[in-house]
């Protein structure tokens, strides 16, 4: 049974790339311990929408955001935006996993750790047993566990997402943001994944980005689909 606490409250959202409307008046609540799937047609803004939750966009020159987005934790919520929001700790909170793996080039036990050692955790004993819990809970433990040292990019692709997810779970992550990840992989690999989505949606909540019809009806609890809006041609100057 789904849990109907809300874990992310996000009140008329509006992103816009210079003069360009990606998505306006978006409201929505996402439910914790739960996956929500954001759908729709290419080039509609779900990847905009996703990187919107945890202050990603930020990145992008020319980007304009506004509207609410409410994060909520114990001490009630928290307004992402908000001048006191450290958006380094808002990124631990709230991690993304990208639609093709980039696992570091380094060893897979050291992908894995990096995100403690940045942190400044660097006791043998805490990096081992927080690594190994997260590759637990990536359900790649028992593949990796016998040669941490391998550098991770000889891991096949379907491997290497799931370390990327390990590498996020690590920070221990209130939400996970997933923007198509089993689109470069293949049947079984795509499974794998789907059953460790799953599986994550009872220590998680999950936003995920898909493009299958499928993976939707299997996985999600709830789908938010984001309609196409007509766009006027705007011609450059010549
Ligand atoms: N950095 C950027 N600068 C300008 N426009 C951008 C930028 N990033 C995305 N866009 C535009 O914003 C719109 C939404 O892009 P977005 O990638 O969010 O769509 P999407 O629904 O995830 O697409 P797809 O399903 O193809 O991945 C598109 O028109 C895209 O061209």
């Amino acid at each position: 049974m789904m849990n109907q606490n809300i874990k992310i409250r996000i009140r008329d959202l509006r992103v816009a790339y210079g003069k360009s409307h990606v998505f306006s008046g978006v409201s929505l609540d996402i439910p914790e311990g739960a996956i929500t799937a954001v759908t729709g047609p290419s080039g509609v803004g779900k990847s905009t929408f996703l990187f919107s939750l945890n202050r990603l966009l930020e990145a992008e020159s020319q980007v304009r955001v506004s509207g609410s987005i409410l994060l909520a934790g114990e001490r009630g919520w928290q307004d992402i935006h908000a001048a006191s929001t450290d958006v380094y700790e808002l990124r631990r909170k709230v991690a993304v996993v990208f639609q093709n793996p980039n696992p570091l080039p380094m060893g897979i036990f050291a992908n894995v750790a990096l995100p403690l050692r940045l942190k400044g955790i660097g006791r043998k004993a805490d990096l081992e047993e927080r690594v190994v819990r997260a590759l637990k809970q990536a359900h790649l433990w028992e593949e990796v566990g016998h040669r941490l040292g391998s550098d991770a990019r000889t891991l096949s692709g379907g491997q290497q997402q799931r370390l990327c997810i390990a590498r996020s779970l690590v920070m221990q992550p209130e939400v996970l943001l997933l923007d198509e990840p089993t689109s470069s992989l293949d049947a079984a690999a795509e499974a794998a994944i789907e059953s460790l989505l799953l599986d994550l949606k009872r220590t998680c909540t999950l936003v995920l980005v898909s493009h299958s019809r499928r993976q939707v009806e299997s996985l999600a609890d709830l789908e938010f689909s984001m309609g196409q809006r007509e766009k006027k041609p705007v011609f450059p100057e010549c």
